[in-house]
């Protein structure tokens, strides 16, 4: 049922990759139940969002990970606490983008596999108390940070990720609650960006919301720039909406022309003077490669492909891909890297577009070499320096690896009959939003 023939017997890296995730998930229980992340060196607890006021993090971008690896009894822990003990009624201001993405999305796909009302609840209270944020705001683009309990709004100096990476949550709520304000709020925001564009139909990443004027002249399809390209297509996709579509046409268009660059004979996105389409950088973030599969999706398979040979050759060369490389010179501009699944993404991207085993065995070393640097103590650490020997590791594992690249290798290696391959959405942070087979 899934695309392409399975030459090979995947199976044995699936368990792999189950294994892994389950030993994980049971040291982060038995030491930092509740704690947004594990530190996986010492076995302590970290918070992410505001200090000293954990919301689970890493637990709620879990459960539908768990859910998809069938490990029933470690969902209905997860559940269990998230009904018991997640209380959003604090006072402290939490970043608007972050939170939907990681705690609006976690809570929403983890009701899509569930079907309990009560996750459903819990994802409208947040969602609501991010509200004030586009509400308060003259222009409709929404300021960067909330108060949960107060409303309170603050800072306005944000970018197009953080204006723009709402309508899939938002969307998903308005279509599961008949209440079209999620949808209506989402999508304003994303028109005011759009409708600023340039003569070249380029956007610049940064944007005040106060004036609703240009901050920067650049233009990336790299962060910030990255996940609103992403939801215009993901918001035609999912809700069917022909002005997302047109949105992400436009600007698609102008980047492919404007922005992308043959060098070495790989296919690279530098970044542009949105104004000119003068070459300001050759640096490349690791988290530009979830392009490749947004390219693909959207009907641009060779430059998708393209793309993703482009990251095969870093991965190639790092073995671990760094958080930013310059492509003219090859050299890594930042040796770190906070176990970034970009990649992983783009490869499970193109390998349900093209059925192409070739993006399963990258995905597959991907996954090794993950592994064989960050595996530790209780966890799985992100790495300082990319190019020591071994690699050096940090004593923290982000929320994101709960939810992303173990999904992505598993939905890539296990054929689980809990997904549909033909029709499903993974969001920006790979909540299942579609597709669960229950
Ligand atoms: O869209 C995102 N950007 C950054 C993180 C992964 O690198 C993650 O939160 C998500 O994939
Ligand atoms: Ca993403």
């Amino acid at each position: 049922s899934v695309p392409g023939s399975a030459r090979r017997d995947w199976k044995p890296v699936a368990d792999a990759v189950r294994e892994e995730y389950l030993w994980a998930w049971r040291q982060y229980v038995e030491r930092a139940l509740g704690a947004d992340h594990i530190k996986p060196i010492s076995g302590g607890r970290e918070d992410f969002f505001v200090e000293g006021h954990s919301v689970g993090l890493s637990l709620v971008e879990a459960v539908d990970t768990l859910w998809l690896m069938e490990a029933d009894a470690e969902v209905a822990q997860a559940v269990q606490w998230i009904v018991d003990d997640l209380d959003f009624d604090i006072d402290a201001p939490f970043q608007v983008f972050e939170t939907n993405i990681r705690v609006v999305g976690g809570l929403a796909a983890a009701y899509h596999c569930t079907g309990d009302q009560r996750l459903l609840e819990r994802a409208e209270d947040v969602a609501d108390r991010l509200l004030p944020a586009f509400t308060q705001s003259p222009t409709g683009l929404p300021y960067r940070y909330v108060n949960l309990a107060t409303g309170a709004v603050s800072d306005p100096e944000t970018n197009i990720v953080e204006i723009g990476t709402y309508i899939v949550e938002f969307g998903v709520l308005s279509q599961w609650t008949g209440d079209n304000r999620y949808y209506d709020l989402a999508k304003r925001a994303m028109r005011v960006a759009y409708d600023k564009r340039t003569e070249l139909g380029l956007l610049p990443h940064d944007i005040n919301a106060e004036t609703g004027r240009w901050r920067n002249r650049q233009a990336t399809v790299g962060p910030p720039g990255d996940s609103y390209y992403e939801y215009l297509w993901d918001g035609f996709r999912l809700f069917g909406d022909p002005e997302l579509k047109q949105w992400y046409d436009t600007l698609t268009g102008a980047i492919l022309s404007e922005q992308a660059e043959r060098h070495d004979g790989m296919l690279w996105f530098p970044q542009v003077d949105a104004f000119t389409g003068e070459v300001l950088s050759r640096e490349q973030s690791v988290l530009a490669g979830f392009y490749a599969g947004l390219l693909a999706e959207s009907g641009h398979v060779a430059e998708g492909r393209a793309y993703h040979d482009a990251f095969t050759a870093v991965q190639e060369r790092f073995g671990v891909i760094p958080t930013s490389v310059d492509y003219s010179t090859m050299t890594a501009t930042r040796v770190d890297t906070a176990l970034r699944p970009e990649f992983a993404d783009s490869a499970l991207m193109l390998w349900l577009a093209t059925g192409d085993e070739v993006f399963r065995e990258r995905a597959r070393t991907h996954f090794e070499n993950m592994v064989a640097t960050s595996k530790t103590t209780y966890g799985f650490a992100s790495l300082t320096d990319v190019t020591a020997e071994p690699p050096s590791q940090e004593d923290t594992c982000p929320g994101y690896w709960w939810s992303e690249q173990m999904k992505y290798y598993w939905l890539l290696f296990s054929d689980t009959p809990r997904l549909d391959y033909r029709d499903n959405y993974l969001s920006t942070e790979a909540n299942l939003l579609r597709g669960a087979r229950r």
